[in-house]
């Protein structure tokens, strides 16, 4: 642990969810005196925690980050490996298509599990102080005041010399932002709701395999299940908010699910589903995009706070987690000079979760668009061939995204001018296929065209009398 460090600024970070907690850990580390604000009660007492998905996939970028701060081991200890995926199909019919080797596999974790040890282990810091309960109503970025409510539902008044916004996707911190001039700002929700059920274990086992991520494509509608320590699968359902709001009833819920994820019903349950899906309304997903993600030298936006994005590829909190590491590493790079370093920061990192926000609204919209089982058996078993066959220059974009650190942008690149590859390939095959296929027919055909229409002519005839 380093040194504390004398007369350097106070990081004021605002939010302690998954990023807020773990960059509490990244500055106490580098020697700052650290003060989190954080609005909800401290989840480690709290009986229940409300949160977004109850787990989530862990992959490459996020441990990275947990790792620099010495919290890989203990986070992939309470993970489930996902070597493959498991693909449901209507008629039951189950495909496992792998993520690549061996040593490549994404890990189920459990969200409140991982938010209390990011936590705990910014709370070892002495310079570390976190605030529960402190819920930020406004800032001004001039004189740097910040007003939270406190738990008594007080008003506490703070001076932060530098803030880092880790308040999620309806930041708080990011309001000051939009008072800025030439800050861009979009923000999209998608038709598209979620629900969360669970699967219960099944004879005390996993009711399925337990090292899979089960997903059921049926377009409009999917379904994915990961495994929890516990032996249970949560199961998260993607329908139009149109279609939830049709479901008033506990037999149409059975009924959505005897038509589209039938083998499901046993396992969830019929009582249950008829029950849980009654429990909490769909939840909403929103994409967020938005550039700079700095002020001057005094405030940074990280986490969905600055780039909120739909969970179609399973990056939102790995983004998150790799923006903390990206942050460091700049300020390695730059003596720890804000004034250098946030410039800097959204210079690198605005192209790359702008690359990735895109993506997974792309992978959003392509799913729901045309991935049935069959064709995402096809795509995946495609994109493995052409690995295998040419393991350096085909390298399909999940593997950048989820198993390197390859900037999400440059990923993006690579995908683009490895479709055109593919794309020109498949091209050339057609046309030589076409051209071999018509010299051969030419070539056994009699030479003159009228000869040639009284081939056809009998071949017509001799197959009117089958
Ligand atoms: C259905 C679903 C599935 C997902 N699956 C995955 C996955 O498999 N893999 C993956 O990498 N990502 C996944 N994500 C995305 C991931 O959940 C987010 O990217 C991640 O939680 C972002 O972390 P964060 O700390 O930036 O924001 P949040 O987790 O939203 O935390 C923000 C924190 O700030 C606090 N806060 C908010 N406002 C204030 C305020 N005014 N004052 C003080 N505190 C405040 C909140 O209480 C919260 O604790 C999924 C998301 C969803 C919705
Ligand atoms: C807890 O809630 C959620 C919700 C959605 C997700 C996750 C957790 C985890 N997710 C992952 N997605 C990828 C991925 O790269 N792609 C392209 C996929 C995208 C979709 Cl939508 C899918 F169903 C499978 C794959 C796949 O390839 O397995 C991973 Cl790799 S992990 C999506």
């Amino acid at each position: 642990m380093e040194q504390e460090r004398a007369g350097t600024p106070v990081v004021t970070i605002v939010g302690g969810g998954l990023v807020g907690a773990l960059n509490a850990s990244f500055f106490a580390k580098r020697g700052f005196q650290v003060q989190l604000y954080e609005s909800r009660e401290d989840i480690r007492k709290a009986k229940i925690v409300r949160g977004r998905s109850i787990n989530l996939a862990l992959s490459h970028r996020g441990r990275e980050a947990l790792k620099h701060i010495g919290m890989e081991e203990k986070i992939v200890s309470k993970g489930i490996p996902m070597k493959a995926r498991m693909i449901h199909s209507l008629s039951g019919k189950r495909s496992p298509i792998p993520y690549g080797k061996k040593d490549q596999y994404i890990l189920s974790v459990d969200r409140a599990n991982l938010n209390k040890e990011l936590l705990t282990a910014a709370e070892r810091y002495p310079n570390a102080t976190l605030n529960f309960g402190h819920k930020l109503l406004a800032w001004t970025i001039d004189c740097g005041t910040m007003t939270f409510q406190g738990p008594g539902g007080e008003e506490v008044q703070v001076n932060a010399d530098f803030v880092v916004g880790c308040d999620g996707a309806f930041s708080v911190v990011r309001r000051q932002f939009l008072r800025q001039s030439r800050f861009n700002y979009s923000q999209t929700y998608i038709p598209h709701g979620y629900m969360e059920l669970t699967m219960p274990p099944l004879d005390g086992q996993f009711a399925l395999a337990p090292n899979f991520l089960h997903i059921w494509p049926r377009n409009t509608f999917m379904m994915i299940a990961l495994p929890n320590l516990d032996k249970t699968f949560t199961c998260t359902l993607f329908m139009p908010f149109d279609e939830f709001d049709k479901i008033t009833t506990g037999e149409q819920v059975l009924d959505l699910f005897q038509t589209y994820f039938p083998d499901a019903v046993p396992l969830i349950g019929a009582d249950a589903l008829k029950r849980d899906y009654f429990r909490l309304p769909a939840q909403a997903m929103v994409s967020v995009k938005c550039s700079p993600y700095h002020i001057g030298d005094s405030c940074v936006l990280m986490g969905d706070a600055a780039h909120a994005m739909v969970p179609f590829y399973g990056q939102g909190m790995n983004a998150g987690f790799e923006d903390c590491l990206v942050f460091d590493e700049l300020m390695d790079q730059l003596n720890d000079d804000f004034g250098a370093v946030l410039p800097e920061f959204s210079r690198v990192r605005v192209p790359d979760a702008q690359a990735i926000v895109d993506l997974a609204m792309y992978n959003y919209i392509e799913m729901r668009a045309h991935v049935n089982s069959r064709w995402f058996r096809f795509r995946k078993h495609l994109d493995n061939f052409l690995h295998f066959l040419m393991p350096t220059t085909m390298i399909p974009l999940y593997t950048m995204v989820t198993f390197t650190r390859t900037r999400y942008h440059e990923a993006l690149k690579r995908w683009h001018w490895q479709n055109k590859v593919i794309n020109r390939g498949i091209f050339l095959c057609c046309v030589t296929l076409a051209i071999g296929g018509t010299s051969t027919v030419i070539k056994h055909l009699p030479q003159h065209p009228s000869v040639l229409l009284e081939h056809l002519r009998s071949r017509v005839l001799a197959l009117k009398k089958f």
